[in-house]
């Protein structure tokens, strides 16, 4: 016992070692003040204090959904669908729900919930916050002085994100259009088309506008496999080249002139195009435009990536060849009023459209391309002349395939040699194959209508060799 009370020093040795060291301490202090400049201290003391503060280096945007009262905040609804896509295992707890307007579930992290993103090697953690809570922080940075003030809105929730910041630009610069152009990308996906029409012509510029729901798409359309690709690949290369038009200065439009018998797809190959390319359609009746003016107001007003459609241009005086009806015009001046020629129609959607800067699709439909104007048919019209034919073997197939869900079937032998010597259209054996939902019944009753069909063309074949002969 004695000899560890000899190792506690005495009270005179604590003295002198007390005094050593804040001697030592007062002399640091007066050489630190007098040596160190004083911005260098401060500078100093700020980095102590902040390698200790929680989060040292980390900065905090909210996004609530009101912009500071005054409207709708885009960059929420943006963070909404883009955290839609985020969502992974980890989100074990998530809201799922649909709107009507949309296609497709959406999902939703909860409050408490936390999404981790990476962005050029940048970590960005995403939360959901309670509105409250927000403006309570927003009002935290905005009041210097005295304690926040407690706002009492109504709980609502908001994003929060945080990140080095360091990266503050880039977040603020890139990040976030990153944001709003993936929710753009995502909105064009989940758009419900819409077709606009124009009933008379007593509507002004005006367009009548319904959802459009039509289910035909590329692999639905029963037609010539090599003409269906060569469609596609020709609206793919389309898109894709808007920097083409603006360095060569032309309207970024395409037309295509659908031509063929009734019933052959026409109108099922423009709702497979806009549901394609998610373009809304705009379907142009001729007789509902009455002057130049109104055809450029009613123009004018369509929108970007649609689709406007000139459906049985052959029934349009203005649009048929006009050295054929020109005599019929003089004579008859009443019923052929010069509302606005084929000429006026290109033109103004050519001089119109340059401007708009973005993809504009134009389709004429007709019965008889024979009757039309040579200068619509002229190249640089029309960019694409599709020719829907009579049934043939291949349509044959994916027809079958949509109505019955068969690929192959003992009948399809007799069926393409029928097909072969008739002139059947897709729509009329659409009908047969609806006739019944067993295979064996709805195929027979093809062969039957076929077999009809064949005579019935034989018949007129027969009758027109006599009447030559006669
Ligand atoms: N090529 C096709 N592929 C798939 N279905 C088709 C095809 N052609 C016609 N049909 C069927 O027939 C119906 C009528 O066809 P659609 O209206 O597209 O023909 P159309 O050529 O536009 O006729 P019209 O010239 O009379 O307007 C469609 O709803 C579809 O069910």
């Amino acid at each position: 016992m004695e000899e560890y009370l000899k190792l506690i020093p005495s009270n005179a040795s604590l003295l002198s070692a007390y005094s050593s060291i804040s001697t030592s301490w007062v002399l640091f202090k007066t050489a630190y003040n007098q040596v160190i400049p004083r911005q260098l201290q401060e500078y100093a003391v700020s980095k102590f204090r902040s390698y200790f503060r929680r989060n040292p280096s980390y900065a905090t945007f909210i996004i609530e959904d009101l912009w500071c009262g005054l409207g709708r905040n885009q960059l929420y609804d943006a963070a909404r669908a883009y955290l839609s896509t985020k969502i992974g295992p980890d989100n074990r707890k998530i809201k799922i729900g649909k709107l009507e307007q949309h296609k497709n579930l959406s999902s939703a992290i909860v409050e408490g919930g936390k999404i981790v993103d990476l962005f050029r090697d940048i970590t960005i953690t995403w939360s959901v916050i309670q509105e409250e809570q927000a403006t309570t922080t927003a009002n935290t940075r905005i009041s210097k002085d005295g304690p926040p003030v407690m706002t009492h809105a109504p709980s609502r929730s908001a994003y929060q994100i945080t990140f080095d910041n360091k990266y503050r630009g880039t977040v603020e610069n890139y990040y976030l259009n990153h944001v709003l152009d993936t929710y753009k990308d995502l909105m064009q996906g989940e758009k419900v088309l819409k077709l606009y029409t124009r009933l008379d012509k007593y509507e002004g510029e005006r367009w009548k506008c319904v959802d459009f729901r039509h289910p035909a798409t590329f692999d639905t359309i029963a037609m010539d496999l090599e003409l269906k690709k060569a469609i596609k690949d020709d609206l793919d290369r389309f898109l894709a080249r808007k920097d083409f038009y603006k360095r060569v200065g032309k309207a970024w439009k395409r037309g295509y002139l659908l031509y063929g018998p009734p019933g052959t797809g026409k109108s099922s190959l423009i709702a497979a195009m806009a549901n394609y390319l998610n373009f809304d359609i705009y379907d142009l009746e001729l007789s509902s435009i009455c002057s130049d003016v109104q055809l450029r107001k009613v123009l004018l007003s369509t929108t970007n990536r649609s689709i406007l459609v000139v459906e049985d241009i052959d029934c349009n005086s203005e649009v048929q060849d006009r050295s054929k009806i020109i005599k019929e015009e003089q004579l008859n001046p009443k019923k052929y009023p010069k509302a606005f020629t084929l000429s006026t129609l290109l033109n103004c959607i050519d001089g119109l459209w340059s401007s708009s800067g973005e993809a504009r699709i134009i389709v004429f439909t007709t019965n008889h391309k024979e009757v039309l104007d040579p200068a619509l048919l002229r190249p640089g019209r029309m960019d694409m002349h599709i020719h829907m034919s009579y049934c043939t073997a291949q349509g044959f197939r994916v027809l079958a395939f949509n109505y019955l869900g068969i690929d192959d079937h003992k009948l399809y032998q007799e069926i393409d040699g029928l097909l072969e010597r008739t002139k059947a259209t897709p729509a009329s054996l659409a009908e047969e194959l609806m006739k019944s939902d067993d295979v064996d019944v709805a195929l027979g009753e093809v062969v039957n209508f076929l077999k009809r069909k064949r005579g019935e063309e034989d018949e007129i074949e027969e009758d027109t060799k006599r009447q030559r002969t006669a």
